[in-house]
């Protein structure tokens, strides 16, 4: 069937879930391994093994600068923060588990948008 067009108001609603998603995951009680950029030059192998780095505030501030095109793009971001995580970090750990519990919670979320 043929796409709907996306209007302008489409694009401001998606950005208004986008800050109202974000809000969301920094409230989260399992954010905290996730609210500001990994500091790599304290982390060995950090910087080699993780290619794309990306965290809640940096969402937020391309959320600010407009960066995001619309909720799919920003979907992507927040998955990579998740996709870095279980990269770097056991899942028997804490920081793991966290990573796990705030995925299983944003899925839960953006779905219920749909
Ligand atoms: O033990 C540590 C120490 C530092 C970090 C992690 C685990 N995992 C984070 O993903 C990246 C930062």
């Amino acid at each position: 069937c043929a796409k709907k067009a996306k209007t302008p108001k489409d694009s401001n609603n998606d950005l208004a879930a986008c800050r109202m998603l974000l809000s969301e995951l920094e409230a989260h009680q399992d954010a905290w391994p996730f609210l500001s950029p990994v500091r790599h030059k304290s982390v060995p192998g950090y910087r080699k093994v993780i290619k794309k780095p990306m965290d809640f505030s940096t969402i937020k501030e391309k959320l600010t600068n407009n960066l995001y095109l619309n909720l799919e793009t920003f979907i992507i971001d927040v998955n990579l923060v998740f996709d870095n995580c279980q990269k770097f970090n056991e899942d028997d750990s804490e920081i793991g588990r966290a990573g796990h519990r705030m995925r299983r919670f944003f899925d839960k979320r953006w779905t219920e948008l749909l």
